[in-house]
């Protein structure tokens, strides 16, 4: 069991890491709000399996409870279903004082969250990561989104959850393809600022190995999210390094419509095809790319793409990263040690090297 403190002021919230807490969370929200209702978001794949439970344990600390599950997937993520979500919100009557809950991976998280934010210009939620990667990743530091039609999370807000309760239980339930899709982002974490964390990655040997060590690797990766995100809680500078591997990771899975990789392959594929390249252009210490591109693999995770470079540019035009004519990309210079480096747009095609 572990509690982690995110220092950002009145925004200020705690992350509880501990099996079996899904059970203890109707107690818990009860102490954090005054709210008489909560509207939990998941998805249709989440709620069949734990729809009930949160019902229950939320309904028993006092709270009128309505489930609203959004189809599941990336597909989802947009401007649609969010409003569907409103309507729901609208339609159960929610008033400013009542909250949400996303029980959920990354997807109902970024959604769920984007309409907390914005519903009635924003009531407060609360997160319960049922993925991998929302566990370690998209349930902390308030950036919360959809897609539209042009790219990747490109109307969303930053906006702090008031708790986020971890329970590595709810992971034994989860396809093996989003276990290795989520480590992608632990991955990340090792490769940009923990190189204890990435060497975990290298002695692994065995799926078994991976299970005795995930509450570390869970731990690990919110450490690290937090202390980027209290450093620059609004994207201006150092937290842009948590966005290693997803310039071409977002392009790649906008080429594909959502449909063929999902977001860790993305960023498998966007973390390994840069580090090659810059690794030839002597801005990365020699053997950096094997040594990541072995652990991907290990992970079962994709680290190249056949797509001509020259079809993702248009896309990477999209980065939130890109201030007019110059992008900064996010850069190993070894494992463990990232450092930011702006270009001008007219120099990607040096960078994004695909074939
Ligand atoms: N806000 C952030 O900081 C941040 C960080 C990283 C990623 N993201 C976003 O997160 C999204 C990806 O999140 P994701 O990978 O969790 O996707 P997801 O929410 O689509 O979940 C993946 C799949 O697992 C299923 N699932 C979820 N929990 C389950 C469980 N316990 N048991 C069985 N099935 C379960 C879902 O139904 C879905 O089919 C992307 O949209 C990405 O952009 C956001
Ligand atoms: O929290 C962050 O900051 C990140 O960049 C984490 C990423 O893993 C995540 O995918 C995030 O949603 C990407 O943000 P974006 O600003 O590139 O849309
Ligand atoms: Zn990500």
């Amino acid at each position: 069991m572990a509690t982690v403190k995110v220092n950002l002021g009145k925004d200020s919230y705690e992350i509880e890491i501990e099996r079996g807490l899904l059970d203890r969370v109707g107690e818990k929200i009860r102490a954090l709000t005054k709210a008489e209702k909560i509207a939990v978001i998941t998805d249709d794949h989440v709620e069949p399996l734990y729809g009930e439970r949160i019902r229950k344990v939320l309904t028993e600390a006092g709270f009128d409870v309505r489930v609203i599950a959004i189809p599941a997937g990336e597909a989802s993520k947009n401007m649609k279903v969010l409003s569907d979500v409103y309507d729901a919100l609208s339609e159960f009557n929610m008033s400013r004082s009542d909250a949400l809950v996303t029980l959920s991976g990354g997807v109902p998280g970024d959604l769920g969250g984007f309409a907390a934010a914005t519903y009635m210009r924003g009531i407060p939620f609360f997160q319960i990561p049922t993925t991998i990667l929302a566990q370690i990743d998209s349930s902390v530091g308030g950036k919360v989104a959809v897609d539209l039609p042009s790219g990747k999370n490109l109307a969303g807000a930053f906006y702090q959850p008031k708790g986020v309760f971890i329970d590595p239980d709810l992971l034994k339930t989860l396809p093996t393809r989003y276990v290795h899709d989520g480590l992608a982002e632990a991955v990340k974490y090792g490769c940009i600022g923990d190189r204890e964390l990435f060497e975990i990655f290298e002695a692994l040997e065995t799926e078994e190995d991976l299970e005795k060590h995930i509450e570390e690797i869970i731990l690990h990766s919110v450490l690290q999210k937090t202390r980027v995100v209290e450093e620059d809680e609004f994207d201006t500078g150092k937290r842009q390094v948590l966005n290693f591997g997803h310039t071409i990771g977002h392009a790649v899975e906008r080429y594909f419509h959502y449909s063929t990789f999902t977001h860790g392959e993305g960023v498998a594929i966007g973390m390994s095809l840069l580090t090659e390249q810059t690794e030839k252009m002597g801005l990365t210490e020699k053997g950096t790319a094997s040594r990541l591109i072995r652990v991907l693999h290990k992970l079962s995770l994709p680290t190249s793409i056949g797509v001509p470079a020259e079809d993702l540019i248009p896309q990477i035009m999209h980065d939130k990263k890109r201030r007019g004519k110059k992008i900064t990309l996010v850069v190993l210079k070894k494992i463990g040690e990232a450092e930011l480096l702006t270009i001008s747009t007219d120099e990607l095609s040096r960078y994004i090297v695909t074939e």
